[in-house]
């Protein structure tokens, strides 16, 4: 079972889950000389990032990549790497190393093997993978009904890239292979909506139905889970 962190208020689990981050990083840093943390996108993690760009860190030694990533330029609205860059990588915070998922190649799938590459060459395992969830039960670009679901379930490889069915723009995503070999998790739930679907993904049913469980049922890796109404 995961560890729950229960807040009446969002903006108290993000300062909250901002201060973990900051003390698993600072621990990573101590023991090994590096820390890496793999970030979501959409809107759930902007306030974690904005308060942790102020965290006391040694950032030089600090690894930032995503969990998933549109494939958009980077400026984009939608790119998770600007959302990263505006709302984390400031200040002291830009000095750490960033490597991102999207590269120049033409579409997603063209850039797939850069993209593993650069996966290949972090230090793994990575200290914190960040997960958010969409109400649909996915986590990073692992969406219910997608064609390369399967895939990303099973593979060997530390990303893959998906048509998600749902969603607009082609993406790249972290691989459940590659969720499951990081050191902590740690998981943002807001709001009623995405609460009922974690329960209804605790109390059991198919990965392939809520790709969330792919987190949350098994025993490689601790779980920590910020909720809040
Ligand atoms: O498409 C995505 O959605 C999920 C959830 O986003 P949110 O806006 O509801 O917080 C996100 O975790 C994932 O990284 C993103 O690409």
């Amino acid at each position: 079972m995961p560890t729950e962190h229960l807040f009446i208020d969002g903006a108290l689990a993000a300062a909250d889950m901002a201060r973990r981050i900051t003390v698993v990083l600072g621990d990573a840093i101590a023991a090994r000389g590096v820390a890496t943390i793999a970030l979501s996108g959409g809107r759930s993690p902007r306030p974690v990032l904005e308060a942790l760009s102020d965290a006391a860190l040694d950032w030089e030694k600090v690894v930032v990549t995503l969990v998933d990533e549109r494939w958009v330029a980077p400026d984009h609205a939608d790119s998770n790497e600007r959302l990263v860059r505006e709302t984390l990588l400031r200040g002291e915070a830009a000095r750490a190393r960033f490597v991102p998922m999207k590269n120049g190649a033409a579409d997603a799938y063209a850039g797939q093997a850069a993209c593993e590459a650069g996966f290949a060459a972090l230090p793994w395992p990575l200290d914190i993978v960040l997960l958010g969830m969409g109400e649909d039960g996915h986590t990073a670009s692992l969406f219910p009904q997608a064609k390369e679901l399967a895939e990303g379930l099973s593979t060997s490889a530390l990303t893959l890239t998906v048509t998600p069915p749902a969603a607009p723009h082609q993406r790249m995503s972290l691989s459940a292979h590659a969720i499951l070999k990081s050191r902590h998790i740690f998981l943002q739930i807001g709001g009623a909506a995405k609460k009922a679907v974690y329960d209804r993904a605790l109390a059991g049913g198919p990965v392939k139905e809520l790709p969330i469980r792919v987190a949350l049922c098994q025993h490689q890796v601790s779980v920590e889970v910020w909720i809040s109404e």
